[in-house]
């Protein structure tokens, strides 16, 4: 035991945030240890590969556009390697419910019929102090077979009935490299958020996951090229042999979420070959990568509404159709992303649209040949297992029946953004308004998801939302207008419609939508964009430094 109310330092790794319950379990001497490690060994080559970010974003302000490489021709050609084996719980995909990491949401997953749980302490999970520990303490438990939990209305959770004795898989996703955890410091300097996930969880459950004949898997967000891949697969060599277990015992679904890793994901999968387990159409980061590298390249490169962006737009059947190529190529899982339509069990016409378009979503997905899909609610793995039922048939997967021989790499086929149909209108300039002001005051109170509009919203969606904004005027884009007619998107006409919006919305006490507004206007009309929304927003509100913390336990900054 430890005392609670001020930093801490443990073996050269000092705590700033907050005693949160059943701390104790999870930061212990030596898995505090472990970490320090991880941060020794790898955070200066991920400080080096954030850099590389930046470099390759300049040159595609500069003109530069992405391609295949052809330093790496050799790998792409070579037909003779596989990656590593599918692995027990990881060859039957076909349904993997995903969300964030908090004790009741844990419990629902748990129980909710699906073959694996995306357990997220990224897209979907606002990255508080409680909720990152909180996420650990959940996980430790779930795994064990020892939760419970009573929400405050009294209902009550566990795992339930023996019908369940299949439970999902666990598939644990940490946040991407850009982050840091501030409560967390080595040597003074403070950790990346995804060692301090990955790090947590592997140390305390990778042995108790193989002792239950399964192993600790994770998903690898917003990776952006091989180097990072190989980041990763250095990190679990490490990690496997500290703790003595057998190297390869590691799984690792890469999410293909960024424009630059789409011209990359075989290698990647040859980087993490002896890890690798799959690829996932990360559709919604996806999307907000290209936005985000393009921004500056004008027209050619400016989407429509994000209600246009859909997953029938040429660029994104060329994305995903090469995604699925490069994965049975090689021996891997692919697995299809997320549709936005979530139930409504108080709309029944709600519901139904819901339903239809998520099973149309999967469907599209599994005549591509996509091993699995996820969904985003418990209401929904029916409806996809369903559908991916009827494709399977008694196989587990489509890795070696539909290999997709019919698709070639295609660069242009990637880049053919200005081939998506659809307009920029003055109501999809209001709703990425109102429903990125939305989500972020619902991160700010520590819900990283949430239904808006009968709508998934999630970090990934909230920066398609600003990004698009912050494009649109910067690109100068005309907007056809409610009342007919149209007009040029200045940041003068958002100003006006952004208060417009942000008056109309419902006020409680003790809401943040003040905060919200500000994080979210900070973003979309600064002259400067910033890479990730989350970014500045962690540091002014989450971080245990943060201007804004301090201010509200009224002690100054
Ligand atoms: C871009 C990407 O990265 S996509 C992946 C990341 N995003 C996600 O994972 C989103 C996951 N989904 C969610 O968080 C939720 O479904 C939301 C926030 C969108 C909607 O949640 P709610 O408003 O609670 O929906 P609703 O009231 O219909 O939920 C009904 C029940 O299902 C549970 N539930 C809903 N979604 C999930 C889920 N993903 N996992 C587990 N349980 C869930 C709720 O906890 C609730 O349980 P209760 O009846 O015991 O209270
Ligand atoms: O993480 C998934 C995405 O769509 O983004
Ligand atoms: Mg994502």
């Amino acid at each position: 035991m430890y005392p609670t109310d001020q930093p801490i330092t443990l073996n050269s790794v000092t705590i700033t945030g907050p005693h949160q319950p059943r701390q104790e379990e999870i930061l212990t001497t030596d898995a505090l240890d472990f970490l320090a490690t991880l941060h020794r060994r790898f955070n200066g080559r991920r400080a080096e590969l954030l850099t590389r970010r930046e470099e390759m974003r300049q040159r595609i302000s500069e003109g530069w556009t992405p391609d295949f490489l052809p330093e790496t021709r050799t790998i792409r050609e070579d037909d003779s390697w596989r990656v590593a084996p599918l692995a027990p719980g990881l060859k039957d995909r076909r349904v993997e419910i995903t969300g964030p990491v908090d004790r009741k949401m844990t419990i629902n997953a748990m129980n909710s019929g699906a073959k694996c749980w995306l357990a997220d302490f990224e897209d979907s999970s606002s990255p508080s102090w409680s909720n990152m520990l909180g996420g650990q303490v959940n996980l430790r438990d779930a795994i064990r077979r020892q939760i419970d939990f009573t929400s405050p209305e009294g209902k009550e959770y566990k795992l339930g009935g023996v019908q369940l004795v299949d439970r999902p898989t666990i598939i644990v996703r940490p946040r991407g490299w850009h982050l840091d955890e501030d409560h967390l410091l080595v040597d003074g300097e403070p950790m990346a958020g995804a060692l301090v996930d990955f790090g947590l969880y592997f140390f305390h459950n990778a042995k108790e996951l193989l002792r239950r004949g399964v192993g600790p898997y994770f998903y690898l967000p917003k990776t952006e090229n091989h180097l990072e891949a190989r980041l990763w697969n250095c990190v679990f060599v490490v990690a496997q042999d500290l703790l003595g277990i057998p190297q390869g015992t590691v799984r690792a679904t890469v999410l293909i979420e960024t424009i630059t890793a789409a011209f990359e994901m075989e290698e990647i999968l040859y980087q993490l070959r002896n890890h690798a387990a799959g690829l996932n159409a990360g559709r919604w980061d996806y999307i907000f990568s290209i936005i985000k590298n393009f921004r500056d390249r004008g027209e050619d490169f400016v989407l429509p509404d994000r209600a246009d962006v859909t997953m029938t737009a040429p660029m994104m059947r060329s994305y995903t159709d090469q995604l699925v190529r490069a994965c049975h190529r090689r021996g891997a899982s692919a697995i299809g992303g997320m549709a936005a339509f979530i139930p409504n069990r108080r709309d029944p016409e709600a519901n139904e649209k819901a339903l239809d378009k998520v099973r149309e979503d999967k469907t599209r997905e599994a005549s591509d040949g996509f091993d699995g899909s996820w969904v985003a609610h418990p209401d929904l793995v029916p409806v996809a297992m369903e559908v991916f039922d009827a494709v399977l048939g008694e196989t587990r997967n489509q890795i070696r029946s539909n290999r997709r021989e019919d698709v070639q790499p295609d660069a242009e086929g990637l880049l053919a953004v200005s081939g998506t149909p659809g307009s920029i209108t003055e109501a999809g300039v209001r709703m990425n308004l109102e429903v990125g002001i939305r989500y972020v005051e619902s991160w700010l109170r520590g819900n990283g998801a949430a239904a808006i509009h009968n709508l998934m919203e999630d970090a990934a969606t909230a920066e398609i939302s600003r990004s698009q904004i912050w494009q649109w005027i910067n690109a100068g884009s005309t907007a056809r207008l409610a009342e007919g007619g149209e007009r040029t998107v200045t940041r003068e006409w958002v100003q006006e419609l952004m208060d417009e919006e942000f008056g109309r919305i419902d006020r409680a006490e003790g809401d943040r939508f003040d905060d919200a507004l500000e994080v979210f206007a900070g973003s979309a009309l600064a002259e400067e964009y910033p890479d990730f929304l989350t970014l500045p927003a962690y540091r002014r509100f989450l971080s245990a430094t943060a201007p804004a913390r301090q201010e509200l336990a009224g002690t100054p900054a």
